[in-house]
């Protein structure tokens, strides 16, 4: 539940939201976003929290999709991976790496750590800004002291550093640490999210994927695929080509919003870690429709083994084949499906009705936010020129006006979901059921 003065400052930035989109519109789908902030304001509803952030939106720029030049909060990554996976490998990695960012790191390890020791790029470099953390995990007990430790690098060190690296203990849960970036209200307007890096152990991924927890607790090596945005399939020199390929395709039905990179000892372009924007509504679009031919045509010129671009002309070849198709919700993937932690994607044509979708998200939203773990869409309004631009982690939603549909353009909608026993069929049939009736051409839905 949300204290008092935490939901105030959600319902002043929904406020300035209404505002910014009052003036470019009368009607939107955050008239769902107020109204059940209100129902939640009177008491008359259940609703655990519903959000949408921080200043981007409000600053946004309609027409471009590009986050704002000028914001000035402070980026922060966040590390994570099973342990030994290979984070502070990671680490090491882009300290020393040329990238002309200034870097502070928060670093969470169980009991007393020698950080010269892990770090070595402390001797290398000389960076000052290490911070530990060791009293317990970031996800359980120590929320607080990051919050306390941030909030005294932004006081005394501010001009030092111009982005924040986490790096979470192994068994770390990220959602929790996502959720304080969003919720605490003393960090939302100097922080923001840039994005989940998640490193995965080739070799020994598959056996803590497997591992069946008891009833209630989570298995923290799929709840790390899961909340990523960026993931690195890292320590590949131990392993063949059939075991990665078999990882990877496990790894994308958990999370197919995820970048997948390959990688040895945490060799990576930093762009592909830094500057990610994983939680920019704003790069949505891009997130979710275009970097496949951007990533197909670099990847073939280069040594690193980029997944996500396979994966996506097997799923435009997939579109295409249901394209033709008769209206049902689609090809459906049945085989190997991770029980519990899974990918839903829709795309379909067509518009949608403004009340309904707008009630179908909120419900949705609300129905299911601990399970809802991640979404990003895309969606065309019956008569609304521009596309609605959507992202959100469980209830803490985003939303904006995207660019203007174009003339020659079809218009089609496309949401992705990650998170835990979703019952796609309902969710999928109730999308649909959204449509406007004369223009439903569903392409694909599957997961
Ligand atoms: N063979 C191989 N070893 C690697 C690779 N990446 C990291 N390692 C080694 O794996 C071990 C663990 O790496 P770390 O970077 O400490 O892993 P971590 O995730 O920070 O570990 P914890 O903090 O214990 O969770 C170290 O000995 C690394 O040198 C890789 O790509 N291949």
């Amino acid at each position: 539940r949300l204290s008092p003065k935490a939901l105030n400052s959600c319902i002043k930035s929904v406020e300035g939201l209404r505002l910014y989109n009052n003036g470019t519109q009368t009607r939107n789908l955050f008239s769902y976003t107020n109204s059940r902030i209100q129902r939640f304001r009177n008491g008359s509803s259940s609703y655990r929290q519903l959000v949408t952030s921080s200043a981007t939106s409000q600053q946004h720029d309609a027409v471009t999709h590009e986050p704002p030049l000028n914001d000035p909060r402070v980026p922060i990554t966040v590390i994570t991976g099973f342990l030994g996976s290979g984070k502070t490998t990671l680490l090491n990695h882009v300290l020393t790496a040329e990238h002309g960012k200034r870097i502070a790191v928060i670093e969470n390890e169980y009991g007393e750590v020698d950080i010269d020791g892990s770090l070595v790029a402390v001797q290398k470099t000389g960076t000052e800004d290490i911070m530990m953390l060791n009293n317990g995990c970031l996800c359980c007990t120590v929320r607080g002291d990051l919050v306390r430790m941030i909030k005294e690098l932004l006081k005394k060190k501010r001009d030092k550093f111009d982005h924040i690296l986490i790096e979470t203990t192994g068994l770390a849960n990220p959602s929790p640490i996502i959720q304080t970036f969003y919720m605490e209200e003393s960090l939302v307007h100097h922080v923001k999210l840039d994005g989940v890096v998640t490193l995965v152990d080739a070799k020994h991924a598959p056996q803590h994927l497997d591992e069946v927890k008891p009833a209630g607790i989570v298995n923290e090596a799929v709840e790390q695929i899961a909340y990523a945005d960026r993931i690195l399939l890292n320590k590949i020199d131990l392993v063949g080509e059939p075991e990665l390929d078999a990882l990877s395709h496990r790894i994308k039905r958990i999370n197919e919003m995820a970048r997948i990179k390959r990688t040895k000892f945490g060799v990576v372009d930093m762009d592909f870690v830094l500057g990610v924007g994983g939680f920019d509504v704003e790069r949505v679009v891009s997130d979710i429709t275009q970097p496949a031919a951007v990533e197909s045509s670099k990847d073939e010129h280069s040594h690193d083994h980029d997944e996500q671009s396979h994966e996506h002309e097997h799923h435009h070849d997939h579109d295409h084949e249901h394209s033709h198709g008769n209206g049902h919700a689609g090809h459906e993937h049945t085989h190997h499906h991770d029980p519990g932690v899974s990918s839903l994607s829709i795309q379909c044509e067509g518009s949608l009705d403004l009340e309904k979708v707008d009630d179908w998200l909120g419900n949705l939203v609300q129905e299911n936010a601990d399970d809802l773990y991640r979404m990003k869409g895309v969606l065309s309004i019956e008569g609304v020129e521009t596309q609605f631009i959507f992202q959100g982690v469980h209830a803490l939603l985003d939303g904006i006006n995207g660019r203007p549909w174009r003339k020659d353009e079809k218009r089609t909608n496309k949401i992705v979901f990650i998170g835990k026993n979703l019952d796609k069929e309902l969710i999928k049939k109730s999308f649909f059921d959204c449509l406007v009736p004369a223009k439903k051409t569903v392409l694909s839905a599957r997961g």
